[in-house]
């Protein structure tokens, strides 16, 4: 269980992380999503003890980092894959992490294992892939078999196949009864990935809520109808104040009213239906909605709109 309350961070003039409270439980791949700049590097290194917040704290399972006992048993970490030394072998590295913390040797061989990482264990972290690099920072993280998991930006520059291996592993990490957070500004895969999310925009908490909450409450809700009597059916919404988003000779998209409304109103005046469905938003449309004005750098809200486009498709 990771809680965060008040947690602040200022960098001169410079407020990184605003005033952020929030609750990451056990059992679940939480998604902490942002677009670029949002704070989510800077909130992580928070909860361990990397950065000094300026107010406000962060509790992992009860207990600030500094107050852990055996900081790798309780929270492991992956910021960020290439800072292993390039000349120590992947196993080596293991061996040296395990031993200046007190964990026994033989979890090497079982992480090296758990990460598919058996076979290369003896070469060089310095000749591995991005992919492989990533192995072995989740293989470190798992070192002491902690119960909290952190990954900030996991899949970033992964190819398909590393993407999809990283989120089976983190949702089994998950089913396991770990705490798993995760940071990403890709929306598609937090989409696939995160059951709870977290989202925050410039610092401040935007929401916490599962993923398919986010959808349903951010995300634009809209009715399509198609009847071959649409013109007579938008006069009839009109009338009901319900507004008509755009129209075509026999198709209507209707912003604020639900399928059993519309479909009531349509039988009430004889109206043939040859179409009626919700459309929910995508979590794209709820996280561009929900963060367009905490866009880093934005000019224009065009500009801001890009940015996270290009996020989502990369
Ligand atoms: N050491 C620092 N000194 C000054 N400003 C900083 C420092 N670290 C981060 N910032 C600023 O704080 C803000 C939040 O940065 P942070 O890296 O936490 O965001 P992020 O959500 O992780 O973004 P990204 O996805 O781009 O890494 C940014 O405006 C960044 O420029």
């Amino acid at each position: 269980m990771i809680e965060a309350s008040g947690l602040t961070k200022r960098y001169g003039q410079k407020v990184a992380v605003d005033d952020l409270s929030f609750t990451v439980k056990p059992g679940h791949v939480t998604g902490f999503l942002g677009p670029n700049g949002a704070g989510k590097s800077t909130t992580m290194r928070m909860m361990l003890g990397l950065d000094n917040p300026t107010s406000g704290e962060v509790r992992i399972n009860g207990k600030r980092y500094g107050e852990l006992r055996n900081p790798l048993r309780t929270v492991g970490a992956l910021l960020d894959a290439k800072w292993v030394h390039p000349n120590r072998s992947a196993r080596a590295h293991l061996r040296w992490m395990a031993r200046s913390n007190g964990i026994p040797m033989q979890r090497v061989d079982e992480v090296l294992e758990q990460v598919g990482l058996t076979d290369v264990a003896r070469r060089n972290a310095g000749g591995f892939s991005l992919g492989m690099s990533q192995r072995l920072g989740l293989a470190t993280a798992l070192l002491g078999d902690p119960e909290v998991l952190l990954f900030d930006e996991p899949v970033n520059g992964l190819d398909p196949e590393g993407i999809h291996w990283i989120r089976r592993f983190m949702q089994g990490l998950a089913a396991e009864g770990r705490t798993v957070f995760v940071s990403s500004h890709l929306l598609s895969e937090m989409a696939l990935t995160a059951e709870e999310l977290v989202v925050i925009g410039r610092g401040k908490l935007i929401a916490q809520c599962s993923t398919a909450e986010f959808v349903d409450n951010a995300g634009s809700s809209s009715v399509l109808v198609r009847s071959p009597e649409a013109p007579q059916l938008q006069r009839l919404l009109g009338d009901e104040q319900i507004t008509v988003r755009s129209s075509e000779a026999d198709r209507l998209v209707i912003d604020g009213a639900t399928t059993e409304q519309i479909g009531e109103l349509a039988a009430q005046h004889r109206i043939v239906l040859h179409e009626l469905t919700a459309q929910r938003g995508s979590l794209e449309d709820a996280f561009m909605q929900m963060t367009s004005d905490s866009v880093e750098y934005q000019t224009t809200l065009g500009e801001a709109t890009e940015l996270t486009a290009q996020g989502v498709a990369r």
